[in-house]
């Protein structure tokens, strides 16, 4: 069966990636009305057809508009994209749960597992909503905010169930720079998704402490097989990892100085404590710094090791010295590569 093409597409969060998706959509020909916690930003893309807090000098076409009312962007909307923190997308969702059109789908693109329910985001989702996961879609990959808002080519992907839904929104977002592939595996995609930002930490924190190529390559190579065991477990499909979803996205988080997470875990090995590179992010979230906790806990209920989330949780939860965390990580038995 095929799902109708949604025109009018409301995205609620209007920060970073919630701004460049939305513009995406309206590039993509969607009337898209972006939803914002705080009335000086929706009226700033109103009168400046930009968004100077979260993409300064970023012009936004005229079928994206902008309101503080969610009702009111939610009004009639096909599609339904949530593009807040993980951390925080309950609660927002609670929040807006009355006002949601009764047979949108509902698009992810938060990136995180929820602390203490350990829940990917799409079953947050589907528990809130209380829809079932066929009409729960997620937009993840290598998909820095600020250079798709920029136009630079760059594929993602659309994971979803119904592979009906999946092919909707891959039409209603492809654009001329911007290319979803589908992707039936929603496990997968958004463990991929949260744990780069981890891995991403770990090298930031790498990079901090002033270590080189080899160093990233080892905990990007080493990250992506401990995220792909945690998937094994969870019942992923194995190629994702090796996709946009998985390596691309962790080759593009450990790599970009534009990545909060890599630039949080510089702050870090810098010297910074927790609270100095938090203050230091002005209010922009690295998902990583609770997801290193969730994804953990996730992998010890599993019994699966992820030695470079536990080393990260440890730096920001429990005092571990950044210069400590090589020698915790190297001190470890030692192993065959696949094993
Ligand atoms: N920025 C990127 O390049 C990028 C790319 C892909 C995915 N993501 C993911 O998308 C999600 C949103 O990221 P973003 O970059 O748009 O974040 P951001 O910090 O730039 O913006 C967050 C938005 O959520 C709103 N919000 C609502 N409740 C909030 C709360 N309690 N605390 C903080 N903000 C709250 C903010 O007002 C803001 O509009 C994250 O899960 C992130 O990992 C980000
Ligand atoms: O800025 P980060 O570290 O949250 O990463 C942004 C995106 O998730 C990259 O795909």
């Amino acid at each position: 069966m095929n799902a109708p093409v949604p025109h009018r597409v409301a995205v609620l969060g209007a920060g970073s990636w919630g701004t460049a998706f939305a513009k995406v959509l309206a590039d993509a020909g969607r009337e898209v009305v972006l939803c914002a916690r705080r009335t000086e930003v929706a009226e700033a893309v109103t009168t400046s057809r930009s968004n100077p807090d979260y993409l300064p000098g970023v012009p936004l076409p005229a079928n994206l508009t902008a309101t503080a009312d969610p009702e009111a962007a939610l009004r009639g909307a096909e599609a339904v994209v949530l593009a807040v923190p993980s951390q925080t997308l309950r609660a927002n969702l609670e929040s807006w749960r009355s006002l949601l059109p009764p047979a949108a789908p509902l698009v992810s693109l938060a990136k995180g597992v929820e602390l203490g329910s350990l829940k990917r985001m799409s079953e947050v989702i589907s528990e809130v909503a209380g829809v079932g996961g066929d009409r729960v879609a997620v937009v993840t990959g290598p998909n820095l905010a600020k250079e798709i808002a920029d136009e630079q080519p760059t594929a993602s992907v659309v994971a979803a169930e119904d592979p009906a839904l999946a092919l909707a929104l891959q039409r209603a977002s492809s654009t001329g720079y911007f290319r979803p592939y589908t992707n039936s595996d929603v496990v997968g995609c958004e463990l991929g998704g949260a744990c780069k930002n981890v891995i991403a930490l770990a090298c930031g924190i790498a990079g901090g402490l002033g270590f080189g190529e080899n160093t990233a390559a080892t905990l990007i190579t080493r990250g992506l097989a401990e995220i792909a065991r945690l998937g094994a477990a969870l019942g992923a499909d194995p190629q994702t990892f090796a996709g946009l979803a998985g390596m691309g996205d962790l080759v593009a988080t450990c790599s970009s100085p534009l990545s909060r997470n890599r630039t949080f875990g510089g702050r870090l090995g810098g010297g910074a404590t927790l609270t100095e590179a938090t203050a230091a992010g002005n209010g922009q979230v690295a998902e990583g710094v609770k997801s290193c906790s969730s994804i953990r806990e996730l992998a010890m209920r599993h019994g699966v090791e992820m030695p470079i989330t536990d080393a990260v949780h440890r730096v920001c939860h429990e005092g571990l010295a950044p210069r400590a965390m090589a020698s915790a990580l190297l001190g470890r038995a030692r192993k065959a590569e696949w094993s």
